[in-house]
C-alpha cells in the first residue's frame, strides 16, 4: 500500500510507563477515511496507546506517523502543526462547564486562528450542526443528556478542521439507543465528509456497527493478537482469546 493512503502509520511502538511496558513493538496503519477500533481486555493498555497516538505520552520507543509527519520526534512549530491536524474526544467527553455549546466549539479557534468573532461562531454553528445540536447552541452542558454531551465533544474536536479524530470510549455510559445514535453521527461525519477515526470501545453493538478494522490488544501478549473485520475475526478466527473476548462482550451486552 502506499505511505499516502495512510492517516496514521505506527512503527515498532513499545508503549508504557517507566519500567511498566504494556505493549511492544507494534506495527499498524490506520487508512484515510477508516474507522478504526482498538479493543482489548480492561487494562490492556488501549487509552494508552490512543494517547501515544496522539502525542499525550510520549511513547517508550518507536515512531507514530501522523499523515506522515513524525509526532513521536517533532519539535516546535512542526509539532504544533500535527497537533491541529486532529482532534481528540476523551473518555469523559471533558467540556468546559462554565461556557455554552457554541464557546466550547470556538475555544480552540481563539487559540489556534486569527479568525473574528462572527466568522468563528459559523464555523463552530457548522461543526454544531454536523452533529445535530445546532439549536443548542447557547445551552450549557449540564442542561443536555450524555449523548448530546458526547456529540458536543465531537463537535469540538473537529473545531480547527482536523481529517483525523481520536476518540476514548464514545460510547461509555450511554444506553444502547444514544449510543447507537452516536454511531450514526460517527458513521455519517466518516462516509460522508471523510473523516478518519480511531476509537476505543469495548461496546460490541457499536464496534460491529461502524468499524472497518479492529486490532485486538492482549495483556499477557502485550501486543495486537488479531487485526482486522470484526465480523470476520468473530467468525473465522481460531484464537480461543479472540472468541473468549467477543463471548465476553456479548453475554456482558446481552445482559
Ligand atoms: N498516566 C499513567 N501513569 C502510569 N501508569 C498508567 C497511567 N495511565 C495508565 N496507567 C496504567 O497502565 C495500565 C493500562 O491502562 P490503560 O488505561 O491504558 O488500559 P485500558 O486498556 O484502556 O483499560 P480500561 O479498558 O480499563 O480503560 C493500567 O495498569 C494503568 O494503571
Amino acid at each position: 500500500m502506499d505511505a499516502l493512503d495512510n492517516a496514521i502509520d505506527v512503527q515498532n511502538l513499545t508503549v508504557g510507563y517507566g519500567s511498566n511496558v504494556l505493549l511492544q513493538n507494534l506495527d499498524f496503519s490506520v487508512k484515510n477515511g477508516e474507522i478504526f477500533v482498538i479493543l482489548g481486555g480492561s487494562g490492556c493498555g488501549k487509552s494508552s496507546l490512543l494517547k501515544n497516538l496522539f502525542g499525550l505520552y510520549q511513547p517508550l520507543s518507536g515512531d507514530v506517523l501522523i499523515e506522515g509527519q513524525n509526532i513521536t520526534t517533532a519539535q516546535g512549530a512542526d509539532r504544533q502543526k500535527i497537533m491541529t491536524s486532529f482532534g481528540v474526544m476523551y473518555q469523559q467527553g471533558a467540556l468546559f462547564g462554565s461556557m455554552n455549546l457554541l464557546d466550547n466549539v470556538t475555544l480552540f479557534m481563539e487559540e489556534y486562528t486569527k479568525l473574528t468573532r462572527d466568522q468563528m461562531n459559523l464555523l463552530a454553528r457548522c461543526k454544531l450542526d454536523l452533529v445535530g445540536l445546532l439549536p443548542y447552541e447557547t445551552y450549557m452542558p449540564s442542561e443536555i443528556s450524555g449523548g448530546m454531551q458526547k456529540r458536543a465533544a465531537i463537535a469540538r474536536a473537529m473545531a480547527l478542521d482536523p481529517k483525523i479524530l481520536f476518540l476514548d470510549e464514545p460510547s461509555a455510559g450511554l444506553d444502547p439507543i444514544t449510543s447507537a445514535d452516536l454511531d450514526s453521527t460517527i458513521l455519517d461525519l466518516s462516509r460522508n465528509l471523510g473523516f478518519t477515526f480511531v476509537i476505543v470501545s469495548h461496546e460490541l453493538a457499536s464496534i460491529y456497527s461502524i468499524a472497518d478494522k479492529v486490532i485486538m490488544l492482549d495483556k499477557a501478549a502485550k501486543g495486537i493478537i488479531a487485526e482486522g473485520d470484526p465480523k470476520t475475526l468473530r467468525d473465522t478466527s481460531k484464537d480461543p482469546r479472540v472468541h473468549q473476548f467477543f463471548n465476553r462482550i456479548m453475554s456482558k451486552d446481552a445482559a
